[in-house]
């Protein structure tokens, strides 16, 4: 008989309808309760990318191709899929408590965003683990990470080679991609967080695979508070790539990101394109990889991975 495995899916997690936004927002917020102001801003940056996020969807849509593809291509394991939320219902604890309930006693986790960081990935991680401590009897192994993974790489290689390729000749030659992760305050990295470096080492990575001439790496969708954030904010960025660097075509890949939703939607294609047609410049942004099968895979690969290494 096939053994029975939890399969944990973990994202960020958005609300469902414009109800649920002001509790969203303040479990991101710790608890401390936005000012309307801010519930205000937010309200009309879901309403600019059509009143609700579509990442509830995608992430639904990813968890289920992972597990079917995890079924698919071996017979000695059956995945049961869990969703586990960071900031809505169902929660990372809500997840874990369900396999718990089910008599699951063996689960990997996986976090839907590529890159590791101790406010991300490990925070995930961490509440599963402590849920599954709490309620006992069920091992939780964790993928900490996989930007990396040869399939992603692959992707997001394609994605950009078609984007260049696309552009006619004198476009190309002052054409720059920017490669983009969320923004975290700077002090992860005198925590020795390996966040900044990872995303460094993807744009590496891709400027290597696809040959493309001119690439810088940006930060995007930082908090409004008074401490500094990682920069340059990929703005910025762009109007100094413009203005001093001479460049007229900009390819935005948020790379730390894994679906088209609000920081995507709104931050590049609403704010990164007004900056772009202020200056004047060309403003491109490849498709995310959604549920895409290569990227689907990329997950199976790092999950087969880190279980036969945890074994
Ligand atoms: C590292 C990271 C990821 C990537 C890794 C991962 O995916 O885990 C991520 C993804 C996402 N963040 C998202 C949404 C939001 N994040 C916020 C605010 C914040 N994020 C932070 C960090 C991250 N966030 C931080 C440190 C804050 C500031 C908190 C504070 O105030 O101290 C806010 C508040 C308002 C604002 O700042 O916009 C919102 C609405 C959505 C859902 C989009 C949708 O609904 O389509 C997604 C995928
Ligand atoms: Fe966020």
């Amino acid at each position: 008989m096939k053994k029975t495995m939890g399969l944990l899916v973990m994202a960020y997690g958005t609300p469902n309808n414009e109800d649920e936004i002001e509790a969203y927002y303040t479990h991101i917020r710790h608890g401390r309760k936005p000012s309307e102001e801010l519930i205000e801003d937010l309200r009309s940056r879901y309403q600019a990318i059509g009143g609700i996020s579509p990442l509830a969807e995608t992430t639904r849509k990813q968890a289920a191709a992972l597990c079917a593809r995890l079924n698919e291509v071996q017979d000695e394991v059956e995945y049961k899929l869990y969703i586990g939320l960071k900031h809505i219902a169902p929660f990372v604890e809500d997840a874990v408590e369900a396999m718990h309930k089910d008599g699951i006693t063996e689960a990997v986790s996986i976090v839907l965003a590529p890159h590791f960081s101790t406010f991300s990935i490990k925070s995930y991680n961490g509440r599963a683990k402590e849920k599954a401590a709490e309620l006992g009897g069920l091992t939780i192994t964790s993928v900490e990470s996989w930007y990396k993974e040869s399939k992603f790489i692959q992707y997001w290689t394609e994605k950009i080679t078609e984007a260049f390729d696309d552009m006619p000749e004198e476009e190309r030659k002052t054409a720059c991609l920017i490669v983009s992760n969320h923004s975290l305050p700077e002090k992860i990295v005198e925590m020795g967080d390996p966040y900044a470096d990872q995303l460094q080492e993807t744009a590496d990575i891709l400027q290597k695979e696809t040959g493309v001439e001119h690439m810088a790496v940006g930060w995007q969708s930082a908090g409004q508070t008074p401490e500094p954030w990682l920069g340059p904010d990929v703005q910025d960025l762009t109007r100094e790539l413009y203005n001093e660097k001479g460049f007229r075509s900009f390819v935005y890949t948020p790379v730390g990101f894994v679906a088209e939703h609000l920081e995507v939607l709104f931050d590049n294609d609403y704010e990164c394109r007004v900056v772009c047609e202020e200056l004047g410049a060309n403003y491109r942004r490849p498709a995310m990889p959604n549920d895409d099968p290569l990227f689907i895979d990329a997950m199976v690969d790092i999950i087969h991975k880190t279980l036969s290494s945890a074994k």
